[in-house]
């Protein structure tokens, strides 16, 4: 904050290829006021022909007005931006209040969007910190003591309890406590599947020093929520984590070196808050999740990419090996060796909170889009730079949006409808060119014609989550009759409902399908 960080998109996307991550999604931090569309331009521009793997980014929501909703209905709809992040925490920076949570929860919820939030109370941290500074502690434990588990516990809660107030989904990153992972893990246990949580490589595999006389490594080990001091911390995160009540495992990774750490040397607000993860990210799990027991290898692939994939709607591009997905492979030793240290990672930094720590589970080949980016064995890095593409994540996950019980019976299209001859309608030049012209606002449309085009767009980007079994099979008999029989209109129908092209990568797989004879699968 204020300050910019080391790794760029260059340094950071090799760093985490390196440790076996192939994808990420970043924040786009729009300042107070600044346009969502003009932040995501910029961070465009940052990302593009510099990111060695593929990405993604989730817009962050720091004041609210009507143009910001305008906003974020231009990025979910047309620039593939499908995750709003709040900040509960940086009062009188990019802090909203509840009221404003509760809108964009509720804004997220209307456009097909998932309201994510960091969440920690900020106003009392700000009175915290304000006491402490004028009792003189200066120093970068006034920070931890200034932003108690408790106040990560009680803003996770809140933030659950307007998201169950809104009716919305909730996602919840970089959760670094064990009482703040109970109030997610508790929802989901109770049936809303809605709801998840993200723990971090930080809050997994390591603690706050407790040698309080480092001001370089304490300072280094500054973030939001705080790294916790309890030895329990990581283990009862890898615990959540191994029982589903959290879901997956980012870094937030926001590094700063030991000299731009030191702007806080007499003030341990003004510590730029940010770790570094991607790197070591996946050999941290594996090291404290796998070998402990905790978790299987499967899980493993399910929380360190699966999962994500899936929530932020990229599945089975990515987060799978199959044909058709994109050839991002990571070839994993799960006995091989490595002590973590600043002096030999990829990251643009002079520091590493996991300094000496030998992990046991690393990489040893990775693939990204074909092409093969790090051997381990004679530890070429062969990354090339721009070789990472925006990746569009389409609003509408049905990951989010067709959750276990979601989908409730007032939320399914009316089967008013059901019972009409699709094989007439398709056979039959003249009917189908009248449902065709209705469609695309050409021509008169009868209320069954009406009623479809009204719900083709919402039904694409759901992948017909609110259909009934009997309307799945509908839409594939018609698609699968454009797909061999009018390709051009099906393409007419393309440029209408996906102008941006947002969700063709979709559309592709399906088309696939269909001229392989294959069922769709919803
Ligand atoms: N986690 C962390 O401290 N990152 C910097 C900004 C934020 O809190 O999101
Ligand atoms: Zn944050």
């Amino acid at each position: 904050m204020g300050t910019r960080t080391k790794d760029d998109f260059y340094h950071g996307t090799k760093a985490g290829v390196v440790g076996g991550t192939t994808m990420v999604i970043d924040f786009v931090i729009p300042q107070k006021g600044q346009s969502l569309l003009e932040a995501f331009d910029y961070w465009m521009k940052k990302a593009d022909g510099k990111a060695v793997c593929d990405f993604a980014f989730h817009v962050a929501i720091t004041y609210w007005n009507p143009k910001v909703q305008e906003e974020m209905e231009i990025l979910c709809r047309n620039k593939g931006v499908n995750s709003f992040k709040m900040f509960m925490a940086y009062k009188d920076s990019f802090m909203i209040d509840d009221a404003d949570l509760f809108h964009a929860f509720k804004k997220c919820e209307s456009i097909g969007a998932l309201p994510m939030v960091h969440a920690e109370n900020g106003h009392i941290i700000k009175e915290n910190s304000t006491i402490l500074l004028g009792n003189g502690t200066t120093g970068p434990v006034g920070h931890q003591l200034s932003r108690p588990e408790n106040l990560e516990a009680e803003a996770t809660n809140r933030a659950c309890v307007i998201a169950e107030n809104v009716g919305s989904a909730l996602y919840v990153v970089h959760v670094m406590s064990k009482s703040a992972s109970e109030m997610i893990s508790k929802r989901r246990e109770e049936g809303n599947k809605r709801f998840f949580g993200e723990a971090l490589a930080a809050g997994l595999g390591t603690t706050f020093p407790t040698d309080t006389s480092d001001y370089a490594s304490l300072a280094g080990h500054i973030m939001g929520p705080p790294i916790r001091e309890d030895p329990n911390t990581p283990r009862a995160l890898m615990e959540s984590l191994a029982s589903d009540g959290l879901s997956t495992t980012g870094t937030d990774n926001c590094t700063f070196d030991t000299c731009q750490k030191e702007m806080g040397k007499h003030d341990f607000t003004r510590i730029p808050n940010g770790v570094n993860g991607l790197e070591d990210r996946m050999s941290i799990i594996w090291n404290n999740g796998v070998k402990t027991g905790l978790l299987s290898p499967e899980k493993f692939v399910a929380v360190t990419s699966t999962n994500a994939a899936k929530i932020f709607n990229v599945f089975p591009q990515k987060g799978c090996i199959r044909p058709g997905s994109d050839a991002d492979v990571v070839i994993w030793n799960g006995e091989s060796s490595r002590v973590i240290s600043a002096k030999t990672h990829q990251h643009n930094n002079d520091f590493n909170i996991f300094e000496g720590m030998t992990v046991v589970g690393n990489t040893e080949v990775v693939i990204v889009k074909g092409k093969i980016a790090y051997e381990a064995a004679n530890n070429i890095v062969s990354v090339e730079k721009g070789w990472g593409k925006y990746v569009p994540t389409p609003c509408y996950s049905p990951k989010v949006f067709r959750a276990v019980g979601m989908v409730l019976a007032a939320d399914k299209y009316t089967d008013k409808y059901d019972n009409i001859d699709l094989d007439e309608i398709l056979g039959n030049q003249r009917l189908y060119q009248k449902y065709f012209d209705c469609i695309q606002g050409k021509g008169k449309c009868t209320p069954d014609g009406a009623e479809l085009k009204e719900t083709i767009p919402e039904a694409l980007k759901t992948e017909c989550a609110k259909c009934s079994d009997k309307q799945k099979a509908g839409v594939e008999k018609v698609l699968r009759h454009l797909i061999r029989e009018k390709p051009d209109d099906y393409k007419v129908l393309e440029d209408q409902f996906d102008p941006e092209g947002v969700y063709r990568k979709k559309y592709e797989d399906l088309k696939k399908k269909v001229e392989e004879g294959k069922p769709i699968e919803y």
